[in-house]
Protein backbone atom coordinates (compact mmCIF):
# COMPACT_ATOMS: atom_id res chain seq x y z
CA UNK A 1 0.00 0.00 0.00
CA UNK A 2 1.13 3.32 -0.70
CA UNK A 3 2.51 5.38 2.41
CA UNK A 4 0.01 8.20 1.22
CA UNK A 5 -2.80 5.69 1.88
CA UNK A 6 -4.86 5.59 5.34
CA UNK A 7 -7.13 3.03 4.47
CA UNK A 8 -8.42 0.76 1.56
CA UNK A 9 -12.10 1.08 0.73
CA UNK A 10 -12.06 -0.97 -2.48
CA UNK A 11 -9.33 -3.48 -3.27
CA UNK A 12 -7.85 -4.26 -6.55
CA UNK A 13 -9.52 -7.50 -6.24
CA UNK A 14 -13.03 -6.00 -5.90
CA UNK A 15 -12.59 -3.67 -8.94
CA UNK A 16 -11.21 -6.34 -11.00
CA UNK A 17 -14.59 -8.16 -10.25
CA UNK A 18 -16.97 -5.69 -10.36
CA UNK A 19 -15.47 -4.11 -14.04
CA UNK A 20 -16.56 -8.09 -15.04
CA UNK A 21 -20.11 -7.82 -13.70
CA UNK A 22 -20.57 -4.16 -14.96
CA UNK A 23 -19.51 -4.90 -18.46
CA UNK A 24 -21.37 -8.05 -19.36
CA UNK A 25 -24.49 -6.07 -17.56
CA UNK A 26 -23.92 -3.67 -20.30
CA UNK A 27 -22.95 -5.72 -22.96
CA UNK A 28 -26.58 -7.65 -22.78
CA UNK A 29 -28.17 -4.35 -22.56
CA UNK A 30 -26.32 -2.83 -26.15
CA UNK A 31 -26.35 -5.97 -27.40
CA UNK A 32 -28.94 -5.43 -30.71
CA UNK A 33 -26.42 -1.39 -30.58
CA UNK A 34 -23.63 0.39 -31.45
CA UNK A 35 -22.97 2.94 -28.24
CA UNK A 36 -20.55 5.64 -28.10
CA UNK A 37 -18.81 4.97 -24.80
CA UNK A 38 -17.91 8.21 -23.73
CA UNK A 39 -15.01 8.35 -21.07
CA UNK A 40 -14.69 11.59 -19.09
CA UNK A 41 -10.93 12.42 -18.76
CA UNK A 42 -9.34 12.30 -16.90
CA UNK A 43 -10.36 10.31 -14.17
CA UNK A 44 -12.59 7.78 -15.69
CA UNK A 45 -9.27 6.07 -17.33
CA UNK A 46 -8.77 3.12 -16.21
CA UNK A 47 -12.45 2.10 -15.82
CA UNK A 48 -13.21 2.74 -18.94
CA UNK A 49 -10.68 0.49 -20.13
CA UNK A 50 -11.27 -2.28 -17.84
CA UNK A 51 -15.19 -2.27 -18.40
CA UNK A 52 -14.75 -1.68 -22.57
CA UNK A 53 -12.96 -5.62 -22.06
CA UNK A 54 -16.01 -7.32 -20.26
CA UNK A 55 -18.35 -5.43 -23.49
CA UNK A 56 -18.48 -8.73 -25.98
CA UNK A 57 -20.29 -6.47 -27.93
CA UNK A 58 -19.74 -3.48 -30.92
CA UNK A 59 -19.05 -0.24 -29.33
CA UNK A 60 -17.17 2.77 -30.47
CA UNK A 61 -15.07 4.76 -27.76
CA UNK A 62 -14.91 8.64 -27.74
CA UNK A 63 -13.62 10.86 -24.65
CA UNK A 64 -14.76 14.14 -23.38
CA UNK A 65 -11.87 15.78 -21.00
CA UNK A 66 -13.80 17.86 -18.56
CA UNK A 67 -12.64 19.26 -15.12
CA UNK A 68 -13.96 20.90 -12.04
CA UNK A 69 -11.88 19.84 -9.09
CA UNK A 70 -8.40 22.13 -10.28
CA UNK A 71 -6.65 19.52 -7.93
CA UNK A 72 -7.98 20.12 -4.56
CA UNK A 73 -11.35 18.49 -2.96
CA UNK A 74 -13.77 20.55 -3.79
CA UNK A 75 -15.82 21.42 -6.81
CA UNK A 76 -15.45 24.89 -8.27
CA UNK A 77 -18.86 24.28 -9.12
CA UNK A 78 -17.80 25.02 -12.58
CA UNK A 79 -17.28 22.44 -15.29
CA UNK A 80 -14.72 23.60 -17.91
CA UNK A 81 -14.36 21.33 -21.39
CA UNK A 82 -10.46 20.89 -21.79
CA UNK A 83 -11.76 18.49 -24.72
CA UNK A 84 -14.43 17.95 -26.83
CA UNK A 85 -15.65 14.83 -28.34
CA UNK A 86 -14.58 13.89 -31.88
CA UNK A 87 -17.42 12.26 -32.92
CA UNK A 88 -21.25 13.52 -33.56
CA UNK A 89 -23.60 12.64 -30.55
CA UNK A 90 -27.09 13.37 -32.56
CA UNK A 91 -29.22 10.35 -33.08
CA UNK A 92 -26.48 7.96 -30.99
CA UNK A 93 -27.33 5.84 -28.10
CA UNK A 94 -24.76 7.35 -25.84
CA UNK A 95 -23.19 5.42 -22.23
CA UNK A 96 -21.26 8.26 -20.21
CA UNK A 97 -18.18 6.07 -18.48
CA UNK A 98 -17.86 7.91 -14.81
CA UNK A 99 -15.45 7.33 -11.79
CA UNK A 100 -17.00 9.55 -9.37
CA UNK A 101 -20.08 11.09 -9.16
CA UNK A 102 -20.11 13.07 -6.27
CA UNK A 103 -22.05 17.05 -6.00
CA UNK A 104 -23.65 15.65 -9.87
CA UNK A 105 -22.17 18.61 -11.67
CA UNK A 106 -20.09 17.14 -13.82
CA UNK A 107 -22.86 14.70 -15.20
CA UNK A 108 -25.46 16.90 -14.59
CA UNK A 109 -23.66 19.09 -17.07
CA UNK A 110 -23.00 16.71 -19.70
CA UNK A 111 -26.27 14.87 -19.68
CA UNK A 112 -27.76 18.87 -20.26
CA UNK A 113 -25.19 18.97 -23.20
CA UNK A 114 -25.48 15.32 -25.17
CA UNK A 115 -29.41 16.38 -25.19
CA UNK A 116 -28.86 19.49 -26.82
CA UNK A 117 -26.96 17.90 -29.25
CA UNK A 118 -29.89 15.55 -29.66
CA UNK A 119 -28.41 12.05 -28.62
CA UNK A 120 -31.05 9.48 -28.88
CA UNK A 121 -30.37 7.93 -25.64
CA UNK A 122 -28.45 8.21 -22.81
CA UNK A 123 -27.70 6.11 -20.15
CA UNK A 124 -24.48 6.27 -17.22
CA UNK A 125 -22.06 3.91 -15.72
CA UNK A 126 -20.36 4.86 -12.87
CA UNK A 127 -17.51 2.96 -10.44
CA UNK A 128 -18.14 4.92 -7.30
CA UNK A 129 -21.33 6.91 -6.09
CA UNK A 130 -20.97 9.65 -3.32
CA UNK A 131 -24.61 10.35 -2.86
CA UNK A 132 -23.56 12.59 0.63
CA UNK A 133 -21.88 14.69 -1.95
CA UNK A 134 -24.65 16.07 -4.36
CA UNK A 135 -25.86 19.20 -4.93
CA UNK A 136 -27.55 18.58 -8.11
CA UNK A 137 -30.65 15.78 -8.23
CA UNK A 138 -29.03 12.92 -10.98
CA UNK A 139 -28.28 9.44 -10.49
CA UNK A 140 -25.97 7.64 -12.39
CA UNK A 141 -27.88 4.28 -14.21
CA UNK A 142 -25.29 1.55 -13.39
CA UNK A 143 -23.07 1.97 -9.88
CA UNK A 144 -20.50 0.09 -9.14
CA UNK A 145 -19.70 0.79 -5.07
CA UNK A 146 -21.42 3.44 -2.98
CA UNK A 147 -18.75 5.38 -1.15
CA UNK A 148 -19.01 7.19 1.64
CA UNK A 149 -18.71 11.04 1.91
CA UNK A 150 -14.90 11.69 2.10
CA UNK A 151 -12.40 12.32 -0.24
CA UNK A 152 -10.92 9.11 -1.94
CA UNK A 153 -8.15 8.42 -4.90
CA UNK A 154 -6.86 5.73 -6.54
CA UNK A 155 -7.64 3.89 -9.99
CA UNK A 156 -7.92 7.24 -12.11
CA UNK A 157 -8.98 9.34 -9.17
CA UNK A 158 -6.49 12.01 -8.00
CA UNK A 159 -5.53 15.01 -4.89
CA UNK A 160 -3.71 17.67 -6.94
CA UNK A 161 -3.06 14.99 -10.30
CA UNK A 162 -1.37 12.60 -7.65
CA UNK A 163 -3.12 8.63 -6.91
CA UNK A 164 -4.70 7.95 -10.29
CA UNK A 165 -2.29 5.39 -10.93
CA UNK A 166 -3.01 3.24 -7.77
CA UNK A 167 -4.88 0.37 -8.39
CA UNK A 168 -7.35 0.50 -5.18
CA UNK A 169 -9.05 3.20 -4.17
CA UNK A 170 -8.56 4.95 -0.83
CA UNK A 171 -8.40 7.51 1.53
CA UNK A 172 -5.58 9.98 2.16
CA UNK A 173 -3.50 10.10 5.62
CA UNK A 174 -4.75 13.54 7.11
CA UNK A 175 -0.89 15.09 6.35
CA UNK A 176 -0.78 14.32 3.12
CA UNK A 177 -3.94 17.60 3.12
CA UNK A 178 -2.12 20.10 5.45
CA UNK A 179 -0.39 22.33 2.98
CA UNK A 180 -3.58 23.08 1.35
O1 LIG B 1 -19.92 14.97 -9.30
P1 LIG B 1 -18.81 15.97 -9.33
O2 LIG B 1 -18.73 16.74 -8.03
O3 LIG B 1 -18.86 16.88 -10.52
O4 LIG B 1 -17.44 15.17 -9.36
C1 LIG B 1 -17.17 14.15 -10.28
C2 LIG B 1 -16.14 14.55 -11.29
O5 LIG B 1 -15.01 15.14 -10.66
C3 LIG B 1 -13.83 14.47 -11.03
O6 LIG B 1 -13.22 15.07 -12.13
P2 LIG B 1 -12.21 16.31 -12.04
O7 LIG B 1 -12.95 17.58 -12.29
O8 LIG B 1 -11.42 16.22 -10.78
O9 LIG B 1 -11.28 16.04 -13.31
P3 LIG B 1 -10.26 14.80 -13.48
O10 LIG B 1 -11.11 13.59 -13.81
O11 LIG B 1 -9.39 15.20 -14.62
O12 LIG B 1 -9.52 14.62 -12.20
C4 LIG B 1 -14.30 13.08 -11.36
O13 LIG B 1 -13.40 12.43 -12.21
C5 LIG B 1 -15.64 13.31 -12.00
O14 LIG B 1 -15.54 13.56 -13.39
O1 LIG C 1 -13.70 12.00 -3.79
C1 LIG C 1 -13.16 12.40 -4.86
N1 LIG C 1 -11.85 12.11 -5.14
C2 LIG C 1 -11.23 12.52 -6.28
N2 LIG C 1 -11.83 13.25 -7.21
C3 LIG C 1 -13.12 13.57 -6.99
N3 LIG C 1 -13.96 14.27 -7.78
C4 LIG C 1 -15.12 14.33 -7.15
N4 LIG C 1 -15.07 13.67 -5.97
C5 LIG C 1 -13.82 13.17 -5.85
MG1 LIG D 1 -9.72 15.41 -10.37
Amino acid sequence: MHSDIEKILVSQEEIEEKCRELGELLAEEYKDKFPLAIGVLKGALPFMSDIVRHMDTYLEMDFMDVSSYGGGTSSSGEVKIEKDLNTKVEGRDLLIVEDIIDSGLTLSYLVDLFKYRKAKSIKVVTLLDKPEGRTVNIEADVVGFKVPNEFVVGYGLDYQEKYRNLPYIGVLKPHVYSGE
